[in-house]
């Protein structure tokens, strides 16, 4: 479990944490988690997610057990700094999906002490990373790893399975045309 920082007054530090994995990993979930509790300390809390997102809402963070929360779509990382005026905490959804400028934009807000939560997809469904997620775990101050379980032996996942044939980065879905499976079971497919 993550353990937040104490908030010092006198001295306002920023930093970076990541949450990554597949899909079906718990990012949203644990993302949703410390937003909340950064509310519940009424700590001045702003969400963004990337506009091309709309698969479940066009406004709101949505995890696949259908828990949610308000956010900001925006097109492309240079927004979100635009509107993070007078936050203490920014949460970030679906960061593999922005520009490679959300590091420096990331290392800007947190550089003006605010405490900055990314989620996104570690790797895409070819096992390559995904966008900014690499540059942003090597900045981050903390680096969450979950993991859902694989679909296919139970074991721990990794990897989010394409089912389709699309070759297409970006394609949009959930469990009709994802699995999250296990090291095992993603190079058991490929070689089929
Ligand atoms: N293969 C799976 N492994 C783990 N959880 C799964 C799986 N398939 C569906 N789920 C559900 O997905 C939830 C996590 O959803 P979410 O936080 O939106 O994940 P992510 O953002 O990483 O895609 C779990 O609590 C569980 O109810
Ligand atoms: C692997 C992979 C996924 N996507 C898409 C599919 C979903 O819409 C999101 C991931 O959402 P989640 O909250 O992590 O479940 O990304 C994609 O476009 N390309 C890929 O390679
Ligand atoms: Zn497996």
């Amino acid at each position: 479990m993550f353990l937040e920082n104490k908030v010092d007054k006198s001295e306002k530090r920023g930093w970076i944490e990541v949450i990554a994995g597949s899909m079906f990993s718990g990012k949203t979930e644990e993302l949703l988690r410390r937003l909340r509790r950064a509310g519940i300390a009424r700590q001045r809390v702003e969400i963004f997610k990337p506009l091309v997102d709309n698969r479940y809402s066009e406004d709101a963070v949505v995890s696949h057990d259908s828990n949610s929360i308000r956010s900001t779509p925006v097109e492309s990382s240079g927004n979100i700094l635009l509107l993070s005026s007078n936050v203490d905490v920014i949460g970030i959804d679906e960061a593999q999906f922005f520009d490679n400028n959300l590091l420096s934009v990331c290392n800007q807000l947190a550089g003006q002490g605010v405490r900055v939560i990314v989620a996104g997809l570690d790797m895409d469904f070819k096992g390559i990373p995904f966008g900014p997620m690499p540059a942003l775990m090597a900045s981050a101050e903390y680096v969450t790893k979950v993991h859902a379980i694989c679909m296919r032996c139970g074991d721990l996942a990794q990897y989010s399975l394409r089912k389709s044939q699309s070759d297409k980065l970006v394609e949009l879905g959930a469990s009709d045309n994802y699995e999250a499976v296990c090291r095992a079971c993603y190079h058991k497919f490929y070689k089929k």
